[in-house]
């Protein structure tokens, strides 16, 4: 096994978890690599695009967590290990994958990691982001219809079909298993220098580990 530190960044959808692990990995570029959940939603080859758009994409049985946590266990042994690729415009994974190099500092994020004991338990720090909903549907809205294809009326059907009961009975209850809670997400610099201070500690504290078995 390796020193890699492994922080789970989790969430309701547009609490702003991506944009916490931006401003994270910037303070650690070439010092830390990124693994996606979301990549790891199940392929559905057999299924029309309108069968696709119609799946409860917010449940925890979406995700091929078995998957995940192989290619986890392979990253945190020293490996390259090639990831899956998701396009939320069709709904299925892309045809080409990303290949995540073993790094002091794993960032792992998605909706629903702290549900999952396996992968809570390989996060030596697990971070909900918390934000109102409200303010996570606005921000979701606009996302969906610039970066994932979406219409306003499909957003609309989803979040109160299967979004907003999913997070209330998967993704809300998971912020119990969290070691911090970040309101707002990336654009709290307080929380990001207060992470980014103890991340730092981690990678020296990895670093003389290393040292003194040589
Ligand atoms: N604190 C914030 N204030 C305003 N907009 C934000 C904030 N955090 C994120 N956003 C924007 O909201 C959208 C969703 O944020 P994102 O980080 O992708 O959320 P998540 O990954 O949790 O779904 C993005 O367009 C992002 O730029
Ligand atoms: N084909 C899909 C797959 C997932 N979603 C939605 O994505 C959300 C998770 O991503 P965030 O970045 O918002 O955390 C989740 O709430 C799913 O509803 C989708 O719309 N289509």
């Amino acid at each position: 096994m390796t020193n890699t530190f492994v922080v789970g960044i989790a969430g309701g959808t547009g609490s702003g978890k991506s944009a916490l692990t931006r401003a994270l990995r910037g303070r650690f570029a070439g010092e830390s690599s990124l693994v996606m959940h979301d990549n790891y939603y199940r392929r559905n080859d057999t299924l029309t695009y309108d069968q696709r758009s119609r799946l409860n994409y917010d449940h925890p049985d979406a995700f091929d967590n078995d998957l995940l946590v192989e290619h986890l266990d392979e990253i945190l042994a020293g490996q390259a290990t090639e990831t899956p690729v998701y396009d939320f415009t069709v709904h299925n994974r892309a045809a080409q994958t990303n290949l995540v190099e073993p790094a002091p500092i794993l960032f792992l994020e998605g909706l629903l990691l702290f549900h999952d004991e396996r992968l809570r338990d390989r996060c030596h720090l697990r971070i909900y982001v918390d934000t109102d909903a409200d303010v996570r549907i606005l921000r979701r809205v606009k996302r969906d219809v610039i970066e994932r294809g979406r219409t306003i009326e499909s957003i609309e059907q989803q979040y109160l079909e299967t979004v907003k009961p999913m997070h209330e009975r998967y993704v809300e209850r998971s912020k119990k298993h969290a070691h911090i809670i970040v309101p707002e997400g990336g654009y709290n610099a307080t929380a990001i220098e207060l992470i980014a201070g103890g991340l730092a500690a981690e990678i020296e504290r990895g670093r003389a580990r290393d040292a003194n078995k040589l």
